[in-house]
């Protein structure tokens, strides 16, 4: 994780014009993270890795329940970020203001036997409640959505914005980068590589057959069967619900989604201070289909999302599963932007 030596200057804390506060944020890397659903089996861990992360010198825990709790316990590691804790709606605004990036993995996870849109009705209401409380107190804070259905919610978070007259695409995400940090780690597993150096492009949305890991474009360059690119691909969109299995009944993945986001963020942060060549897989407003969200490689900067790009040479297989995908992302889709309509 590339957290390493970005210090912060003392002398960026006394300047006070926004020109002044933008030039010193990018100079110093001082940013205000503000976590939202703070206390729950991604957010303590998420906090954790937010903790330890330089760029960041305020850190907002923001739940419905027990934060004092969780940013006390934070606060006494012995890193830059100041964590201060916040509960309940009276002091969401307060958590909000001045965030450069909010990270929303509030609302409640799968239990076996369910689909991620079997959250919907319970998280749809959760991400908007969310959504119009940063488009009023942080509009121009990067926005990286958890909170299952990504592939509905996402486009309820577009649409509480358009509705508060805030929304710019380029700062707002699905994050999807579990799903990458699934397919290294099996491609790693199964041809006996260092997970350090793999990376796959996944591409798609976030749930099942949506899910479309691109194995022919793995760095680097890996000889695999058809069987073995269909078992891998296989695990790759069933990653979720493996560890649901497992832990049958106490929730999804947590940990390794802590990692995940902690990645997506550092690298959010890291494109906002200017840094170059910063890519990454995520679930943005795209072009590069029919439809209207898609993940893809992205490449971020200054101003959040800063290009999209294409999908590149696809073997027949993923072609195939790309085709079978997108009637269920465009029903996921279109019911996010209707709940967005109707609520
Ligand atoms: N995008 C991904 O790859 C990915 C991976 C894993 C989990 N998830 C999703 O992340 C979400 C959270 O999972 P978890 O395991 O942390 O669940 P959890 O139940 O352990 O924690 C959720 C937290 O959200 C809080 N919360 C509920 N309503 C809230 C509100 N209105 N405002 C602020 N906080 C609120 C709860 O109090 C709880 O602390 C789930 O929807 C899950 O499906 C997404
Ligand atoms: O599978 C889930 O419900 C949680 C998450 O989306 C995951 O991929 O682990």
């Amino acid at each position: 994780m590339a957290f390493c030596g970005r210090l912060l200057p003392l002398a960026r804390r006394t300047l006070c014009s926004s020109a002044a506060a933008s030039a010193a944020k990018e100079a110093s890397n001082s940013y205000k993270v503000a976590l939202l659903g703070a206390a729950g089996g991604i957010g303590q861990p998420l906090g954790m890795l937010m903790k330890l992360n330089p760029a960041i010198d305020r850190l907002s825990l923001y739940d419905i329940m027990a934060t004092p709790g969780v940013a006390a316990d934070l606060s006494h590691v012995n890193t830059a970020a100041k964590v201060s804790g916040f509960v309940g709606d009276d002091q969401l605004g307060e958590a909000l203001a001045g965030s450069d990036l909010v990270i929303i993995p509030a609302g409640v996870p799968r239990k076996p036997g369910m689909t991620r849109d079997d959250l919907f009705k319970i998280n749809a209401g959760i991400v908007k409640g969310l959504c119009e409380a940063i488009a009023k107190h942080c509009p121009q804070a990067l926005v990286n959505v958890i909170s299952n259905p990504v592939n509905s919610t996402v486009p309820i978070a577009a649409g509480v914005f358009k509705k508060a007259g805030t929304y710019d695409p380029r700062r707002l995400f699905g994050v999807t980068t579990l799903d990458v940090v699934r397919a290294r780690t099996f491609l790693s597993e199964k041809k006996g590589l260092n997970p350090a150096g793999v990376d796959v492009p996944v591409v798609g949305g976030h749930a099942g057959a949506t899910i479309l890991p691109l194995f022919s474009q793995a760095v680097p360059k890996v000889d695999l069967t058809q069987a073995e690119v269909e078992e891998l691909t296989k695990r790759t969109q069933e990653g979720g619900t493996e560890v649901v299995q497992a832990k049958a009944g106490k929730g999804s993945a947590t940990l390794s989604m802590a990692y995940a986001g902690a990645l997506f963020a550092d690298a959010c942060l890291q494109g906002l201070s200017g840094k170059k060549d910063v890519i990454q897989c995520a679930y943005v407003a795209s072009q590069i289909t029919d439809l209207p969200f898609f993940a893809s490689k992205v490449r971020l900067g200054k101003g959040g999302l800063e290009e999209v790009y294409d999908l590149g040479p696809l073997s027949d297989y993923e072609q195939k599963l790309l085709a079978e995908m997108k009637e269920q992302l465009k029903c996921n889709i279109d019911k996010g932007i209707k709940f967005g309509q109707e609520n």
